[in-house]
């Protein structure tokens, strides 16, 4: 596994450094970003997994989020990956919610998308070994998962679905029914062909709560009153119901919009509430 390393950043005593890898999931060369608050040689520390929405590279999150200083100083390892495949012959949409930058979180079994767009495997599979060869501090066995908008989808449905791999869930503003909404329908009828409904439910956060029987959790979901997709139905954060081992706190923040400054108020909230849950 080659990792080049992009570029190294001192930050709230840690580095923000940027890695660049051929991925075999998506057969194409990918972006990600972690943030490393200092320590000791030998000392493993907990890691946090933040998904970005629609359009995002690695970068937003790591210059518009205010991860760094929460991450430093409950030292937890940052990760934040790019949204999708991208390149030359990666299949793209003349719009900016499908392809690239919109790679869902889930793999796509519908050409063209299917060469390419398989994140979900990406994700499972590839991201944190590709990690943990190059930030050796990362333990693996205590990593959290967060995200935004389609990342907050990403968050919920793969915390939901891969217990084994993610031990405490959060997510901002995310599209919880995607069955139900506009960008669901896009997204999974182009990705996983309007046919395959039954498939679509396995990637839908409201639908995985409701059957949910794995291990505790107690997720955190932090939305914007004022914030426009929310009020297009895209979002529709009522949809996530506590049911049995899975208990939501959905909280609603006045006057808050879709953007990285709402991101950025709540981050630390969301930074403690992993890190409670992985230091046990
Ligand atoms: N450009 C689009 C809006 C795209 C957008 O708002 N993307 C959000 C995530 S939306 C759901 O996944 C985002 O995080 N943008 C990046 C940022 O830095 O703000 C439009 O024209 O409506």
């Amino acid at each position: 596994m080659t990792v080049e390393q992009v570029s190294a950043v001192r930050s709230f005593n840690g580095t923000q450094y940027v890695f660049k890898h051929k991925s075999e999931s998506l057969s194409c060369e990918m972006t990600f970003g972690v943030y490393v608050p200092d320590h000791t040689i030998g000392e493993k520390l907990p890691g946090l997994l933040y998904l970005s929405g629609l359009t995002c590279t690695h970068a937003n999150v790591m210059e518009k989020g205010g991860a760094q200083i929460g991450a430093s100083k409950l030292r937890l390892i940052f990760i934040h990956p790019d949204t999708s495949p991208r390149g030359e012959g990666v299949p793209d949409a003349d719009r900016y919610d499908l392809g690239q930058g919109a790679g869902f979180y889930i793999d796509a079994t519908r050409a063209p998308w299917s060469s390419h767009f398989k994140m979900r495997s990406y994700i499972e599979s590839e991201l944190l070994a590709t990690v943990a060869s190059v930030v050796p501090a990362l333990d693996s066995a205590r990593v959290g998962i967060t995200g935004h908008s389609m990342g907050g989808h990403g968050a919920l449905t793969l915390g939901l679905s891969r217990p084994d791999l993610f031990r405490s869930i959060s997510a901002f503003a995310p599209i919880s029914h995607p069955t139900e909404c506009a960008w669901g329908h896009t997204l999974f009828g182009e990705y996983l062909g309007d046919e395959a409904k039954e498939e679509w439910k396995k990637f839908d956060a409201a639908i995985l709560l409701s059957s949910y029987s794995g291990p505790a959790r107690s997720i955190l979901v932090d939305q914007g009153t004022e914030d426009n997709f929310l009020k297009q139905n895209q979002l529709q954060p009522e949809s996530l119901k506590s049911h049995r081992a899975a208990t939501v706190e959905l909280r609603m923040q006045s006057g808050y919009d879709h953007s990285y400054y709402f991101i950025a108020t709540f981050m630390y909230d969301h930074i403690e509430h992993h890190h409670k849950q992985l230091i046990q």
